[in-house]
C-alpha cells in the first residue's frame, strides 16, 4: 500500500504552521514531512508529533540564508564548515523527531568557480554528510530541482543525481525524486523512476504547470500509482503541492489511501 506524507510548508497554509500537524491527521494522513524545523525546540515537534499520532517523515538540513535566495550549502566553495554545522544540527533534531531522512539541497551554481570544481565540493561534503547520516541510521537525500522554479540550481536533473550517486557510492546517500520536478525538467517519470529505482529513498508529487494536487494538472497520477504499486514501492510519497483551495477540499484523489 501506498503511504502518504503531509508536507507542511506546501499544505494547510490556511493554518499557523503548529496548527498545520492536527489537521493533517484528521485528514488521514500518517505522516509529515516540512522544509525546516529550526525555528521550533525538537520537543515541541515531537509533542505534535506524539499527540496528533504522526511519523516524522523527513525535513531539510539549512540551506544557509534562504530569505536572501540561497538554496544549499553542499556545493558551495568556502562554505564547508557551515554546510558541516547544518548536518550536525539536522542530525540532532532527526535524532530527537525520530526521522529517517534529511533533505540536503545542492545550492546554486557558483559561476566564480568551474563546474567541475563545485561538483568535486559537491561530492566530498555529501560524502561526509552520508557517513555521519549513517552513523544515526538517517538517509541523505538528494533531489533535483527544474530550472524554471529555481534557475541556477546546482543538482539540475535526474542524471545528474544519479551519477553523483554513483561516485560517491555510499549506502545512506539516496534520490529524492519529485515527480513535479522530473515531469518538468526530463519527463518519462516512469521510465526515469525504473532507471532509478535502487537509488531511490523518498517520492514527492504535484502536478504541472501549477505544482497543484495531483487530481488537478497534467500528470496521469492514477496511472503513476498503480505504477508504484506494480514496482512495490515501499517508501512514502510526500505531498508537496499547492492546494488549488483550501486543502482538505484537494485530498479527493488521496480518499482511498488515507483511509487505509
Ligand atoms: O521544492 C522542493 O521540491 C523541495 O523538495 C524542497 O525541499 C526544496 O525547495
Ligand atoms: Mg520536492
Amino acid at each position: 500500500m501506498l503511504k502518504l506524507s503531509a508536507n507542511l510548508s506546501f499544505l494547510y497554509q490556511e493554518l499557523p504552521f503548529l496548527d498545520r500537524f492536527k489537521a493533517a491527521a484528521k485528514d488521514g494522513f500518517k505522516g509529515v514531512e516540512y522544509l525546516f524545523p529550526y525555528e521550533w525546540e525538537s520537543s515541541e515537534l515531537l509533542s505534535l508529533l506524539n499527540e496528533n499520532g504522526l511519523q516524522q517523515v523527513l525535513f531539510n538540513a539549512s540551506a544557509g540564508d534562504w530569505a536572501a535566495g540561497e538554496k544549499g550549502l553542499a556545493s558551495l566553495s568556502g562554505r564547508e564548515q557551515e554546510f558541516r554545522d547544518s548536518i550536525f544540527l539536522a542530525l540532532e533534531y532527526a535524532t530527537a523527531l525520530q526521522c529517517p531522512q534529511i533533505h540536503i539541497m545542492a545550492g546554486l551554481r557558483d559561476e566564480t568557480i568551474s563546474h567541475s570544481a563545485q561538483l568535486e565540493i559537491y561530492h566530498q561534503n555529501l560524502a561526509f554528510a552520508a557517513e555521519e547520516c549513517a552513523k544515526r541510521q538517517v538517509v541523505a537525500l538528494i533531489e533535483p530541482i527544474n530550472a524554471k522554479d529555481m534557475p541556477g540550481f546546482f543538482l539540475e536533473n535526474i542524471s545528474m543525481a544519479a551519477s553523483v550517486l554513483n561516485i560517491v557510492d555510499h549506502p545512506s546517500l539516496r534520490i529524492q525524486f519529485d515527480m513535479y520536478h522530473i515531469q518538468r525538467t526530463d519527463g518519462d517519470i516512469c521510465l526515469q523512476f525504473l532507471a532509478n529505482a535502487d537509488k531511490i529513498g523518498h517520492i514527492q508529487i504535484a502536478n504541472p504547470p501549477h505544482r497543484y494536487e495531483p487530481g488537478n494538472g497534467e500528470i496521469n497520477y492514477p496511472y503513476i500509482f498503480n505504477f508504484l504499486k506494480s514496482e512495490r514501492y515501499s517508501g512514502w510519497i510526500g505531498c508537496e503541492y499547492k492546494p488549488s483551495t483550501t486543502t482538505s477540499k484537494t485530498l479527493g484523489w488521496a480518499k482511498e489511501l488515507l483511509t487505509q
